[in-house]
């Protein structure tokens, strides 16, 4: 029995949060802060980090190196603890790792052991889902990834961006309430990133997964999201939320439009200033 996140992840329910006023955010970040101990003294890395995320939005977070964006992912994902501040997804605190958040990471994280759907059903397995229903899920998320023909390949057998589906279809499986993602398509060659930005624009279409990507590309931040954090350095804060006005369809010719030249306009001078 599918719960009523799975529903949502699968396109079936929830209506838009326009539509719905108040929505309470899926995710939300409050008041955090994040020293590390550092040869005896203390390096505050993000300082008082505010952020929410609302149903069926897909949201990036874009900052120079070294401003702390995997240091906040990795927070929301329960990975490292906050000095101060909370995470709460649907209201619940984060208290460590969880299936309500899918982390998708730069590097490859693939078991090379397990094929292709072993390792989409590795979280499955873990939480003891009945075998009926794992198989369903698996069948379900690797038609949703494109990658049906390749259940029984091994990483080693698949591309960069093959790969990277994968992972986005494992952590899908879990059917979080959160999709994280830190720099995804970091390690893909260009013409690779723009297929996988186009993949995934089309999997929110599918899905409406609520999703935080972090990113330092400002042209993938704005072509897939509704909306972008723009973080400051040193220590790393919130200078600026931008509202992506775009239409929710767009493909590579969207890059060029009038329109999203300007917000990346803005975006590069909130990042230079
Ligand atoms: N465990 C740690 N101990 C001490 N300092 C750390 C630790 N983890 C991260 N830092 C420091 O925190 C700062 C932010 O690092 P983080 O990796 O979060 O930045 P980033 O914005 O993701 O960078 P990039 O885009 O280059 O990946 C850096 O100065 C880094 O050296």
């Amino acid at each position: 029995m599918l719960d009523t996140r799975s529903q949502d992840l699968r396109g079936q329910t929830e209506p838009a949060a326009a539509d719905l006023a108040p929505t309470p955010p899926k995710l939300e970040v409050r008041g955090l802060s994040k020293s590390f101990a550092l040869q005896g003294s203390s390096m505050t890395v993000l300082e008082d980090i505010n952020l929410q995320i609302f149903p069926r939005e897909f949201v990036c977070l874009v900052g120079s190196s070294g401003c702390g964006k995997s240091t906040l992912l990795n927070i929301v994902a329960g990975l490292i603890n906050p000095s101060t501040g909370s995470v709460l997804v649907d209201g619940r605190p984060v208290t460590g790792p969880g299936s309500d958040r899918g982390m998708v990471f730069q590097n490859y994280t693939l078991y090379p052991w397990l094929t292709v759907s072993q390792n989409i059903a590795f979280g499955l397995q873990l939480r003891k889902m009945p075998k009926a229903e794992q198989r369903d899920r698996i069948d379900y998320y690797l038609n949703v990834v494109g990658l049906t023909q390749f259940a029984k390949s091994y990483p080693k057998q698949l591309s960069g961006g093959m790969k990277q589906r994968v992972a986005i279809a494992r952590a899908l499986a879990n059917e979080p309430a959160v999709l994280l993602m830190d720099e995804p398509f970091g390690a893909l060659d260009a013409q690779t990133k723009e297929q996988m930005q186009q993949f995934l624009l089309e999997l929110w279409e599918q899905t409406h997964v609520t999703g935080l990507m972090i990113t330092h590309d400002v042209e993938e931040a704005i072509f897939l999201s509704q909306r972008v954090y723009v973080m400051g350095t040193s220590p790393g804060r919130m200078k600026r939320e931008v509202a992506i006005g775009l239409p929710e369809q767009r493909d590579l010719e969207t890059k060029l439009s009038a329109e999203f030249i300007e917000i990346k306009r803005q975006i590069l001078q909130s990042l230079r200033e």
